[in-house]
């Protein structure tokens, strides 16, 4: 499997040199982990003290666990040979120093016993070339080698001589028979054959907030993760402690691609739903989807700021307080004074409580002063801000409030709600947010998943959150104006990378443009970078998914697949259990995993039909490799094969149903027969 012009006895030498390479490093990568075992199992000798002890135990621990090597995976996959490539670092700047040689390119850095590199880390900044370098722009590369691995086992390669002028691109057909290998199991991580425009995406610096807009199967899911692999590399004390957080669609999708980042060597990204994330209370309730929309519309965050802030109050008359001999005295006035001031200063509403406290503390301790002539110590300063008066005087001007209390409030209380939303919405709005049988306390409400954004909302206007270093958010068209606060509010520092396609938007509140999204994360005017080129749908496929996209009324460029191979079948047929078995055993006689989409409501009796015809459905829909799933859980998702049924159903099952058949039919890697009772929604007639 080679392209290069030398004779077959000098590719075999060349080959059996790969191979000692392979063998040689992977014994280094051995010796490196013993290295570091030995180093864990004397920790407790190194470190000065237990709590030292423990911190090296973590670390070296998790040193270990990365260097673990996974037989089934090429050590490298690449190699370059420089003359002279420029050293960029991380932004892009070329700093004028120059290396030469040859360095094999992997998932991770192997170093022989002197130190010296056996295979660069595919995130060093000297690995660049080996995604980015053309005939154009060499970038110090002569040779590009890709190595072609069958479970483990170096079988062949092939050769770029960019300094020939000899360039690939994606006819590489190792790239080739990546994206048309069959698949089974999880998502795979793509650092092999990264393309040079996903690349950019990949690499871009940590302060860029980024959002790409790209069709099906254009890698998406893949760059958010080996982004986040590449910024924990480059940044990773402080993405480390400050956290990276994955934000997908739902747990199928999170299950599909868990072991992703782990084989990268990064055990610690935080990966969850964005329901995951609010945690305040346990969700009990549901809403009506009318109700769900006004909850999730960006105008509630007017509504509950108003709220939050319609407690404080101009003080009720001055404060005395009595402090052993003496009695203080703050005038009406100046109380009034120090409330609006920290108003004006636009705390969260916790902290201006505080900074209110401290401000009439402050008053209290110079008139003290100017008595004693002593400054009182903290401990004084703590009890004059405790004090009944002052406490009455805070309670009254800027009460306690939790939450729980205010939203509570707001949708038991119309009087409360009109104050609040009064020229924001709608009194019908209005009217559907207030609870027909309001809980009597905020404890015993039960709080839908809306309810738990608008608590979020108001936590964020009540205390600052933890705040996390960068947030990728997958399918981001998905999320609503109020989600997407609920990150910026976490990421008030760092930054985000939205991936995400309009034309998949299934939710109600579902993005049109991602400006609006990217206003609502914080980031307005952040960069939209398109991707079209497909890696998974083929191109009779991607033909007739394309047909949908006219009716789905988004600014989105039409994807274009790299596959030329893949089959589609569309069959009217009579008993729709019948036929879908028929062609899942059909499906089986080809390798990779099969998955049947249907409409929610039919799924159980695809599945007992399936099972009752012998088949072994997997539980979950990543489970593969014969998957039964609800059109509402396939985003994200790929199989080799997809048997959709009944299309019209899904069309019809919900408002955006025309966007969740354009989800259906882009999770066909190879395959996708369409098996339909009812006529084919007009759109797919085309
Ligand atoms: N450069 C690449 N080399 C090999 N395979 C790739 C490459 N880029 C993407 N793929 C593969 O293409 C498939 C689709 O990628 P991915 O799921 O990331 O796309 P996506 O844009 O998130 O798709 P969708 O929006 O339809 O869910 C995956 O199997 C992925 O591994």
């Amino acid at each position: 499997m080679t392209e290069s012009a030398a004779s077959p006895a000098d590719l075999d030498t060349e080959l059996a040199a790969e191979r000692a390479h392979l063998a040689a490093a992977r014994a280094a990568l051995h010796a490196m982990r013993g290295r570091a075992e030995q180093m864990y199992d004397a920790g407790h000798l190194i470190a000065g003290d237990p709590f030292a002890a423990e911190t090296l135990g973590i670390a070296l621990a998790r040193r270990v666990a990365e260097l673990a090597d996974d037989p089934r995976t090429p050590l490298f996959f690449g190699r370059l040979d420089l003359d002279g490539a420029a050293v960029v670092d991380d932004a892009g700047t070329d700093h004028g120093e120059t290396v030469a040689g040859r360095f094999h390119i992997g998932r991770r850095h192997v170093s022989d016993e002197a130190g010296e590199p056996m295979v660069l880390d595919w995130r060093a900044p000297l690995s660049r070339a080996f995604y980015r370098a053309s005939a154009a722009e060499r970038q110090g590369v002569t040779v590009r080698r890709r190595f072609g691995f069958h479970e483990g086992e170096l079988t062949g390669f092939e050769d770029e001589r960019l300094d020939r002028g000899e360039e690939l691109g994606t006819a590489s057909r190792l790239l080739t028979e990546e994206i048309e290998r069959p698949r089974v199991g999880p998502m795979r991580d793509i650092v092999a054959t990264i393309q040079p425009e996903q690349d950019e995406l990949v690499r871009a610096p940590l302060e860029t907030s980024i959002c790409v807009q790209g069709a099906p199967g254009t890698g998406k899911t893949a760059v958010g993760l080996h982004r986040a692999a590449y910024l924990l590399y480059a940044h990773r004390e402080r993405l480390r402690r400050a956290g990276v957080l994955i934000v997908g669609p739902n747990d199928a999708f999170l299950g599909y691609i868990a072991a992703v980042l782990p084989a990268l060597g990064e055990l610690e990204v935080t990966q969850a739903t964005a329901d995951d994330l609010l945690t305040r209370v346990p969700v009990r309730g549901t809403d009506p989807a009318e109700v769900q929309v006004i909850k999730h519309d960006a105008r509630m965050a007017q509504v509950l700021r108003r709220a939050v802030w319609a407690g404080v109050a101009p003080p009720a008359g001055p404060i005395q307080v009595s402090d052993g001999a003496y009695r203080w005295r703050v005038d009406e006035g100046v109380l009034a004074r120090v409330v609006a001031e920290v108003r004006r200063e636009d705390l969260p509403y916790a902290l201006g409580r505080e900074r209110v406290r401290a401000r009439v503390v402050a008053l209290l301790q110079r008139q003290a002063e100017s008595r004693s002539g002593e400054s009182p110590g903290e401990p004084w300063q703590r009890r004059m801000g405790r004090t009944a008066p002052v406490t009455a005087f805070l309670d009254h001007c800027w009460p306690p409030l939790t939450p729980e209390a205010v939203l509570h409030r707001l949708l038991s209380d119309p009087a409360a709600l009109a104050a609040a939303a009064d020229g924001i919405l709608t009194g019908s709005e209005q009217a559907a947010l207030t609870w027909s049988k309001p809980p009597r306390t905020p404890k015993s409400a039960r709080w839908s998943s809306a309810d738990a954004v608008l608590l979020d909302e108001v936590a964020g206007l009540v205390t600052r959150p933890p705040t996390l270093g960068h947030v990728i958010l997958d399918e981001a068209q998905d999320l609503s104006p109020m989600q997407c606060r609920a990150i910026a509010r976490r990421t008030p520092h760092g930054s985000v990378t939205v991936l995400g396609d309009l034309a998949q938007g299934t939710t109600p509140w579902a993005a049109r443009t991602w400006a609006d999204t990217m206003a609502h994360l914080g980031r307005p005017g952040a960069r939209v970078v398109p991707l079209t080129t497909g890696f998974r749908v083929p191109e009779v496929v991607v033909a007739l998914a394309n047909r949908l996209l006219p009716a789905l009324d988004v600014d989105v460029p039409a994807g274009v697949s790299l596959r030329r191979d893949g089959e589609l079948t569309i069959t009217a047929v009579e008993d729709l259990a019948a036929a879908v078995v028929a062609e899942v055993r059909r499906a089986g006689r080809q390798p990779g995993s099969i998955g049947v989409i249907a409409p929610d409501t039919l799924v159980a009796a695809l599945r007992a039909a399936l099972a009752d015809a012998g088949e072994s459905v997997a539980a979950g829909a990543a489970d593969g490799p014969l998957a039964v799933v609800p059109a509402t859980v396939a985003k994200g998702l790929e199989y080799d094969h997809v048997i959709v049924a009944e299309p019209a159903a899904i069309v019809a099952a919900e408002p955006r149903g025309l966007h969740r058949l354009y989800v259906v039919l882009t999770r066909a890697v190879s395959r996708l027969s369409v098996l339909h009772t009812t006529p084919l929604p007009a759109a797919l007639r085309g």
